[in-house]
């Protein structure tokens, strides 16, 4: 799909003029979906109405885009996907990143991405928003690269480098936001986010082995967009919430070890299997909301208007 005049006219036809430049595109992950909830003249237009977009199939995620005013004073501009759409939907690549490609051509010159993740480093406490400064992407080292094609955009990079993702004001502005708002300093950290397909949550040997190669959260999202964010050439930034932990302090319990304890009655402690499951993520999402949504709206106050 790379004919966007019809998703450009029918947003024409829906969305108030004023309303049709924003500034910064916003990507709500699970359970994140309030984080526009105070736009002022707020427009939905439903995913349905758009040629090109598909429908975002998982619980925690709507399938609107919000045009509005976000944050203090007169509010800055901007166009939010209440939800998002995942390659373990069914859904093409090119599909994942088409809003993206939608926001470029609207005028969105910085873009604030959010998703849930797993924790793959033990030092981050669940309800933690990782300001994420680099990624791993395993799917994109084996083939599945949304920059993957015929350059169907000849403006655009053929080569694009990845050493400069993510951009440094913006997550510098973060901690800005933080400060201002007394946030206290645990609640915000720094790290690498790991692409994976899912849709399956990772066994606990694959999270010691992402943790191995650096990273420190893990999701299913994400990445593609930031791709296409790049290569449409806008600024990126990414804020994870830790909504579990993957990786275990004290890793795995031996059985065998559990079971001579047992016969030998020195058992004290038997080892228990976590399970992960999309609620827990989803009441995470519900829990820290408030405090993603006022981060947000403080770093689009700073962000400079021609950043
Ligand atoms: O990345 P977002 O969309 O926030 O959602 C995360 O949460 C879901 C799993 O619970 C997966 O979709 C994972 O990627
Ligand atoms: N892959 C993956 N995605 C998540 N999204 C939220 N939690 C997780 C997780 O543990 N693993």
């Amino acid at each position: 799909m790379s004919d966007y005049s019809a998703t450009l006219d029918t947003l024409k036809g829906l969305v108030p003029e004023e309303l049709l430049n924003p500034r910064v595109g916003i990507i709500c992950g699970s359970g994140l979906s309030g984080l526009p909830a105070s736009l002022k003249q707020s427009v939905l237009v439903s995913y349905d109405q758009l040629p090109g977009f598909v429908q975002s199939t998982v619980p925690g995620h709507k399938s609107s885009l919000a045009f509005g005013l976000m944050g203090s004073g007169a509010g800055v501009p901007v166009v939010a996907m209440l939800g998002r759409f995942h390659p373990y939907e069914g859904h093409k690549l090119s599909s994942v990143v088409y809003p993206v490609r939608v926001m470029a051509k609207l005028g969105v010159k910085d873009i604030i991405i959010t998703n849930a993740a797993g924790a793959l480093n033990p030092e981050l406490v669940v309800g933690t928003i990782v300001v994420v400064h680099d990624h791993i992407a395993l799917p994109n080292l084996t083939g599945m690269n949304p920059l993957l094609g015929p350059q169907t955009d000849l403006s655009l990079p053929r080569f694009l480098p990845l050493s400069n993702t993510y951009s440094r004001l913006l997550r510098k502005l973060v901690f800005q936001a933080a400060h201002d708002l007394s946030i206290e300093r645990d609640a915000l950290a720094e790290g690498t986010y790991a692409w994976v397909s899912g849709p399956t949550y990772e066994t606990p040997a694959e999270g010691r082995f992402l943790r191995a190669a650096g990273a420190d959260v893990v999701g299913m999202s994400t990445v593609p967009e930031v791709l296409a964010a790049r290569e449409e050439g806008m600024n990126v930034l990414v804020l994870s919430l830790v909504t579990n932990a993957v990786v275990i302090p004290s890793g795995y319990k031996s059985v065998r070890d559990e079971f001579e304890a047992e016969i030998a009655g020195t058992l004290t402690n038997p080892g228990v299997d976590d399970v992960v499951s999309h609620e827990e993520v989803l009441s995470l999402g519900r829990l820290k909301g408030d405090l993603m949504k006022s981060l947000v709206e403080k770093v689009l106050e700073f962000i400079p208007s021609d950043a």
